[in-house]
């Protein structure tokens, strides 16, 4: 029986130490500022933005929401990251995805600052985490990482298999892995020996968005399996892209869905956006 990663607790931990770290930066008048933009009336976005507002209102950090109806042009949406980009008091501007369809997704977090990019999104952090220079880091990723080390997990000399290759998730997850000197494998829909590359895995990383995708005969005996997947079941309760009751009588470590990666995304969001403040009282 596997060790429970609990993501929950450790993003309390997190938090936690963000609170200390705002209550420092208010006492030199700074209060860091988050921005979050949700279009449309999407159910699970709407309960992942009053996830975030409630850790910053925990942390201390302002937050100032902007919801717009489903119809929202491309053009208001422009003007309106054009405002917070210019927003002095704006540290970290998010725009919840998905957007709706008349909606180019890519021009719009294109668009955002890149001092504010607290998602991590944009090429400009992108490319900073492939070099290994200073920059925002993708918020999912930033938290499976911070799961594995704050579990005493080490990454060097790992066999890491990480299961996606999104931009948002699986990319930016394969170059953090190996930014900790890890071996790292990506496998995707086009990969033919799928089992076969995840069953060699130290510490498997899965970001697919399919129920049950890996099972326990794809995990190797001893692993640390993290899933990223948030999915529905037929009965409406979420889950993650493994087969949890299976896969944990053979891993290590396993994550919970819920109460694995989702926590630790928005520590880290909270997280960047703390960052984003510090730095514009250095510049
Ligand atoms: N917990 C959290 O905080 C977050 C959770 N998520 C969840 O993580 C999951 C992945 O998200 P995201 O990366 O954005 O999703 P995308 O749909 O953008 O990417 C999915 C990736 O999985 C690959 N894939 C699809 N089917 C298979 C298969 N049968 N075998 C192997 N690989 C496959 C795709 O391959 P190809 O490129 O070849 O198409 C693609 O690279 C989703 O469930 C999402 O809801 C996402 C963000 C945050
Ligand atoms: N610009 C942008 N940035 C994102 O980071 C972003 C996004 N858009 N669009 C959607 C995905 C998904 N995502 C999650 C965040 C928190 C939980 C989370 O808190 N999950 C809880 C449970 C939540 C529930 O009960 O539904 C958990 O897993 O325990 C999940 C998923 C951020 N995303």
């Amino acid at each position: 029986m596997a060790v429970l990663i609990d993501g929950k607790a450790i993003s309390s931990e997190i938090k936690e130490e963000l609170k200390q770290e705002v209550a420092e930066l208010k006492a030199q008048g700074i209060t860091p500022c988050l921005a979050v933009i949700l279009v449309g009336d999407d159910s699970a976005s709407a309960i992942y933005v009053r996830n975030k507002k409630r850790a910053c209102e925990y942390i201390g950090i302002e937050s100032r929401s902007y919801e717009l109806p489903k119809e929202t042009t491309e053009q208001e949406l422009e003007k309106l990251v054009r405002e917070l980009n210019e927003d002095e008091t704006v540290d970290g501007i998010l725009v919840q995805l998905p957007l709706p369809e008349q909606i180019d997704e890519e021009k719009i977090t294109g668009m955002i600052s890149p001092k504010k990019d607290v998602d991590g999104f944009l090429p400009e952090s992108i490319g900073a985490l492939c070099i290994g220079s200073e920059g925002f880091r993708s918020c999912t990723p930033a938290g499976v990482l911070e799961l594995i080390k704050r579990s005493g997990y080490t990454i060097e000399g790992k066999e890491c298999v990480v299961v996606g290759r999104s931009n948002h998730v699986g990319k930016p997850m394969a170059l953090l892995l190996l930014e900790q000197n890890g071996t790292v494998t990506i496998v995707h829909s086009r990969t033919k020996n799928l089992s076969e590359i995840t069953r060699r895995a130290d510490i498997l990383v899965v970001a697919v968005g399919n129920p049950k995708l890996i099972q326990a005969d794809d995990v190797k005996e001893g692993a640390v399996v993290i899933d990223v997947g948030m999915n529905r079941d037929e009965n409406g309760k979420l889950c993650g892209d493994v087969d949890f009751e299976h896969v944990k009588e053979k891993a290590e470590a396993i994550t919970p869905v819920p109460g694995g990666v989702g926590p630790m995304t928005i520590a880290m969001l909270m997280n960047n956006c703390v960052e984003a403040a510090r730095k514009k009282r250095r510049e």
